[in-house]
C-alpha cells in the first residue's frame, strides 16, 4: 500500500526512469518468449488452488483463469559509472491470475524486490527497462508517473514493502495513516475511520492498543504488521508482498501467511517475494525460483515441495539446504549481476554441469535448464 505522502515519495524517486529499446537488454524477451513452451489459456472460475483441474497443467503455465498480471520479457538493468551495467532482472516471463498466489523465491540480490519495484513504477532513475506487464489495459513498465500514483499504486496494486520502517511515514501514528489511507482508497466517512482502522489492523494482526503509536515507537515485527495493514485497506486486486514475514515469530508467520491467503481466496492476486519456503508452501499456488537475475523454474507448490521436486539444481540446492531436509548448502557464491557469464549463471556451483551449459538454456517447460532430471532427485 502506498499513502499518499508516500506516493508523492515514490513520484521523486521515480523521475528520470528510462525505456531500454528491445535488443539493448542482452536476451531481451521480444526475442525469447517464443522460445518458451505455452499452452492455451481457458477460463475457469475459482481458486486456481483448489481447483482439481489446475492439477497437472504445465509448470511453466499461468493460471487456467484469465491473467490479471501479464508479465513478458521484463528486464530491469541498472545504469553505472564507467559505462558498466547490473542486469538485475532478465526475461522475466509469469501470468498471475485472480485467487492466485505466485512465490517468488531465490538467494539475496537476485533481482526479487527490483523485479516488484519495476511493477509498481518505483525503479530509480539508472533503471532502464524492457518487456511488458500488463495489468489489464495498462502496462506498468510504461505507464506514466500520474496514471500510476493515481490509479495504480494502492488502488490496483497494493504493496507490503520490505522495509517497513522506511515505508510508513515517521510523524504520523498507525492510526492516523491508516485512517488517511481508508478515506483515500475507500472513501469511509470521518465518523467511521476509528473503527475502520481498528478492523484494519485486526487483519494484520496489528494490536489495536498500539494505533496511537508512532512507527519508532514499533518494533520490527509491528511496523511490518502496520505494513501489511496499509496494503490490504484498499482492496487492490494485485497484491506484491516484500519478505512480509521478516522479523516476525512462527506463529506471527503463519498468522501473517494466513491472513495473506485469505486475501487471495476471496479473490485477489498476491506475489509473494520471500527467503521463507515454508511460507511459501504454505501460501502459494505456485513458485518461482530466480537465480542471477532470471526466473530459472516455475512449477506447482505442491509438485515444487513434493513429489517430484524442483527440477532446476538450483531450486534443488534450496531445498537440500533447509535444515528440516539434506541441512546442505549450496556451494560457492552467485556471480555479480554486472558480470555475468555468457551462459548458464549457476554452471559454477552444479555438479550437473556439462559443456553444454556454456550456452545459456532457454525456459522451456517450466525450467532453465539443460540437464533437468525428470525424476525425483537423487541427492534430495
Ligand atoms: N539503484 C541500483 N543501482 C544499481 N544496482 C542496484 C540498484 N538497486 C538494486 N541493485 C542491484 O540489483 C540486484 C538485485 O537487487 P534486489 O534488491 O532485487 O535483490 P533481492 O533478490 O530482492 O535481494 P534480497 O532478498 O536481499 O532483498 C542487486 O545486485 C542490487 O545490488
Amino acid at each position: 500500500m502506498t499513502t499518499p505522502q508516500n506516493t508523492d515519495r515514490a513520484a521523486s524517486a521515480t523521475t528520470g526512469r528510462s525505456r531500454v529499446t528491445p535488443g539493448a537488454v542482452p536476451g531481451n524477451a521480444h526475442h525469447a518468449s517464443s522460445e518458451r513452451s505455452r499452452e492455451p489459456s481457458a477460463a475457469v472460475p475459482g481458486n486456481a488452488r483448489n481447483a482439481p483441474s489446475a492439477v497437472g497443467r504445465s509448470a511453466s503455465e499461468g493460471s487456467l483463469q484469465t491473467p490479471l498480471l501479464s508479465v513478458r520479457g521484463l528486464s530491469v538493468r541498472f545504469r553505472m559509472r564507467g559505462g558498466r551495467h547490473i542486469a538485475a532482472v532478465a526475461d522475466a516471463d509469469f501470468d498471475l491470475a485472480p485467487g492466485e498466489c505466485l512465490a517468488l523465491v531465490g538467494e539475496s540480490g537476485c533481482g526479487k524486490s527490483v523485479l516488484a519495484s519495476a511493477l509498481l513504477g518505483l525503479l530509480p532513475g539508472n533503471a532502464q527497462t524492457a518487456g511488458s506487464a500488463l495489468l489489464g489495459d495498462v502496462d506498468l513498465l510504461t505507464a506514466d508517473e500520474r496514471t500510476l500514483a493515481r490509479t495504480v499504486r494502492g488502488r490496483r496494486v497494493g504493496l507490503v514493502p520490505q522495509s517497513p520502517a522506511a515505508h510508513l511515514t515517521p510523524v504520523r501514528t498507525v492510526g492516523a495513516q491508516l485512517a488517511e489511507t481508508l478515506r483515500a482508497l475507500t472513501g469511509t466517512r470521518k465518523q467511521d475511520l476509528r473503527a475502520a482502522a481498528r478492523t484494519a489492523a485486526e487483519r494484520a494482526a496489528f494490536p489495536a492498543d498500539h494505533l496511537d503509536r508512532y512507527p519508532h515507537e514499533l518494533s520490527g515485527g509491528l511496523a511490518q504488521r502496520a505494513a501489511t495493514a496499509l496494503a490490504l485497506v484498499g482492496d487492490a486486486p494485485l497484491l506484491l508482498a516484500d519478505e512480509p514475514t521478516t522479523g516476525l515469530d512462527r506463529d506471527l508467520v503463519d498468522r501473517t501467511v494466513d491472513e495473506l491467503r485469505r486475501h487471495v481466496d476471496e479473490g485477489h492476486a498476491l506475489l509473494m517475494i520471500t527467503h521463507d519456503l515454508a511460507a511459501a508452501e504454505r501460501v502459494a499456488d505456485r513458485v518461482a525460483v530466480m537465480y542471477a537475475g532470471r526466473i530459472v523454474e516455475l512449477a506447482d507448490t505442491a509438485r515444487f515441495f513434493g513429489t517430484p521436486g524442483p527440477r532446476h539444481p538450483y531450486a534443488r540446492g534450496l531445498l537440500n539446504a533447509l535444515p528440516e531436509r539434506a541441512f546442505t548448502p549450496i556451494p560457492g557464491m552467485p556471480p555479480e549481476l554486472g558480470d555475468l557469464p555468457p551462459g548458464c549463471a549457476f554452471e559454477a556451483r552444479c555438479t550437473y554441469a556439462t559443456d553444454a551449459c556454456a550456452v545459456r538454456p532457454a525456459f522451456t517447460d517450466g525450467v532453465a535448464c539443460h540437464h533437468p532430471p525428470a525424476e525425483e532427485p537423487a541427492r534430495a
